[in-house]
């Protein structure tokens, strides 16, 4: 586990400067960026060859990945990411069509309704892209802190890369930081994809 070279700031610094920085973008910004960043991965194998590909509705200046619905083809299905109704603090993936009604939830995030017909167990997706506040080059990952995706993909740790499914953060580039701390119970993310471009991480190193 590296822990070498940690950025200067602690994580809870790391997370309310990007959450800042990240929430005063102008809108018509968020937007171009996101667009850019769903276009480096819309062409990519990842994306193309996963049939089951869960997105998230982005909230307080989130990137946004919706803007690979349209690039989806009609044989792919998305999904969206629903707290547990059980309260274990873990994510069902419930499927999104324009037949799915979405309310908030406890963070005021639209969801759709947790019905399990038309929800798909976590390990049965394909993609998985994920939100984060911040991540670095070697696939670690900060999220809001609610350790919401930690926890319903702990059966990927210790796997090999390609085992599914495929989790890639969606980001604006200045969300990557220096070196995040990776924690016992963080997943590493196989890629990320930015504005800037799509990167793989050899997860198999950590
Ligand atoms: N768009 C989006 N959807 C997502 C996530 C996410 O990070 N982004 N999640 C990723 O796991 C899950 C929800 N996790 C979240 C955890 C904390 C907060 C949050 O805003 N917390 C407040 C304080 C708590 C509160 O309002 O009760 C905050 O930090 O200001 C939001 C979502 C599932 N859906
Ligand atoms: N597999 C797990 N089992 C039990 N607790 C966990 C697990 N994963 C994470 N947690 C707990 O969740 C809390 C939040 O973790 P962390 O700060 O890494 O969340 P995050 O990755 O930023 O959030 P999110 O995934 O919701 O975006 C930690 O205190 C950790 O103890």
């Amino acid at each position: 586990m590296p822990t070498a070279n940690p950025s200067p700031l602690s994580n809870p610094q790391i997370r309310s400067t990007i959450r800042r920085q990240r929430a005063s973008l102008p809108h018509h910004e968020q937007q171009y960026r996101s667009r850019r960043a769903a276009g480096h991965i819309g062409s990519q194998a990842l994306f193309r060859n996963a049939r089951h590909i869960a997105l998230y509705l982005p909230v307080k200046g989130e990137a946004d990945p919706t803007f690979l619905r349209k690039l989806a083809h009609p044989r792919q299905q998305l999904y969206l990411p629903v707290l547990s109704p059980f309260g274990d603090n873990r994510l069902w993936f419930v499927r999104w069509d324009k037949h799915t009604h979405l309310r908030l939830n406890r963070f005021r995030i639209p969801e759709p309704y947790p019905h399990w017909r038309h929800s798909r167990p976590a390990r049965w997706l394909d993609l998985v892209i994920t939100p984060l506040v911040a991540f670095d080059g070697h696939g670690s990952r900060m999220g809001m802190g609610g350790g919401f995706y930690d926890r319903t993909f702990a059966f990927k740790r210790g796997q090999s890369h390609w085992q599914r499914p495929s989790l890639c953060g969606f980001a604006y580039a200045f969300q990557q930081t220096v070196h995040l701390i990776r924690q016992p119970w963080d997943v590493p993310l196989d890629a990320v994809v930015t504005d800037n471009g799509f990167f793989q991480f050899n997860t198999r190193l950590y």
